[in-house]
């Protein structure tokens, strides 16, 4: 199983099952896990089974049009990269190659704050023509925060994604257990100009970690978990790029994101890292966009995996969706070429849902084109 090339990795739960067959455990268990018991891991990926598509026929969809705008931005279809960690677990050069492949794809790429190669090093491999987003986490060190946020904006990023769902790190049973931790001869990579604790990963413990994983001790000393609406709006004042806020699952929080300056939601459960047992991401959304109620755009995460999932999230009102570990499977496989894979498959993926639902352009998906199947039921 671990010599398959690409062309035997066909979908993108392919690239899953390679990985999980094949990985180095602590590696696989850190990008894997969800928190606790992983209910909410798993609905993340079966609730899309609960939209079921109603195609219309006879549409002409010769000529179909994937390409959409973000916070104006042009990009050659709504899917995304989502911001994932510590990348060079999965391939020698990491990020870089996510990074060349996102622009090669055409596609918008968000980036970690705890990514292991420096944002301009990740700038430069995405290009000129890469559209970059930078996602931020805030540390208890506000003027390091302000640094960075400036780095950034030199850098040709053209969002902050601030993630609003991690005051304090999820508990994942799996890092606990192996005390996992940064490998020594990796960095956070963000932090090593600045010559403090921030870049180091607390050391991979081995096991001799007080039953938590070293990341929970990093987040725990250096993360604020004071953060509040207030600096969301602080954030909007310090720097000239867009505001998103990542991690909205209650409509009520879309409302205050927006009150606070936001420019855009991305309704996410952290890929079911971090509170176990709160909806299916795709679950929150349709309440999300009636409280949004156009004013702003709304991305989703979590769960997806294949064509279908994409056009369901924009046909319940998502701008955009990002994949999280999909495109880790496809980066431990056979770096940017595999990451390159993994995104061809969903946008082709895509395209022949929307031909076969009758839906020839991604930014106009009709809301009717899903109904849940409780409601099916109840028609029939
Ligand atoms: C290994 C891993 C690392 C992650 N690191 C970050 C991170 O640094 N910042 C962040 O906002 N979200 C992070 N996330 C969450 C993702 O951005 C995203 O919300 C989630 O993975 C989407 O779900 P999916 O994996 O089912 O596609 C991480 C997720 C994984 C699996
Ligand atoms: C070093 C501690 C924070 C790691 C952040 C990565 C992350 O968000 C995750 O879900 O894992």
């Amino acid at each position: 199983k671990a010599n398959q090339s690409q062309q035997q990795l066909v979908c993108l739960d392919d690239f899953e099952r390679w990985a999980l067959a094949t990985l180095p455990r602590k590696t696989l268990d850190y990008y894997r896990s969800g928190a606790n018991c992983e209910r909410t891991l798993r609905d993340n990926v079966d609730a899309f089974q609960d939209w079921l598509l109603m195609p219309r026929m006879l549409g002409s969809v010769a000529n179909r049009s994937l390409a959409t705008t973000l916070l104006g931005q042009p990009v050659v279809a709504p899917i995304g990269v989502a911001p994932t960690a510590m990348q060079r677990l999965a391939s020698d050069r990491g990020e870089l190659d996510t990074a060349e492949a996102a622009a090669e794809a055409g596609v918008c790429l968000t980036v970690s704050t705890i990514a292991t190669c420096s944002l301009e090093s990740i700038a430069q491999a995405n290009g000129p023509s890469g559209l970059r987003w930078f996602q931020l986490y805030v540390y208890k060190d506000r003027e390091l925060t302000k640094r960075m946020v400036s780095r950034v904006e030199q850098a040709g990023y053209k969002a902050l994604v601030l993630t609003v769902d991690t005051p304090i790190f999820g508990q994942r049973y799996a890092d606990a257990r192996n005390g996992f931790g940064l490998p020594g001869h990796l960095k956070m990579a963000n932090f090593e100009a600045e010559g403090g604790k921030e870049a180091e990963g607390m050391g991979g413990s081995d096991g001799l970690s007080g039953g938590v994983s070293a990341l929970t001790r990093y987040s725990s000393q250096l993360f604020d978990p004071n953060l509040s609406w207030a600096d969301v709006k602080w954030l909007t004042e310090i720097s000239k790029l867009p505001v998103i806020v990542k991690g909205i699952v209650r409509p009520e929080d879309a409302q205050l994101a927006l009150d606070s300056g936001a420019s855009a939601i991305w309704v996410s459960n952290h890929g079911a890292r971090q509170l176990d047992t709160v909806p299916a991401s795709i679950n929150t959304l349709p309440a999300i966009v009636s409280a949004v109620s156009g004013r702003a755009e709304i991305y989703l995460d979590g769960g997806i995996r294949t064509g279908t999932d994409v056009l369901k999230a924009l046909a319940l009102g998502a701008r955009a969706v990002f994949l999280g570990r999909p495109v880790l499977w496809g980066l431990s496989h056979s770096g940017r070429s595999g990451v390159r894979r993994v995104l061809d498959i969903a946008i082709k993926e895509l395209d022949l849902a929307m031909a076969l639902s009758g839906e020839t352009c991604a930014r106009t998906v009709r809301p009717e084109l899903v109904v849940h199947r409780r409601r099916m039921k109840s028609k029939l």
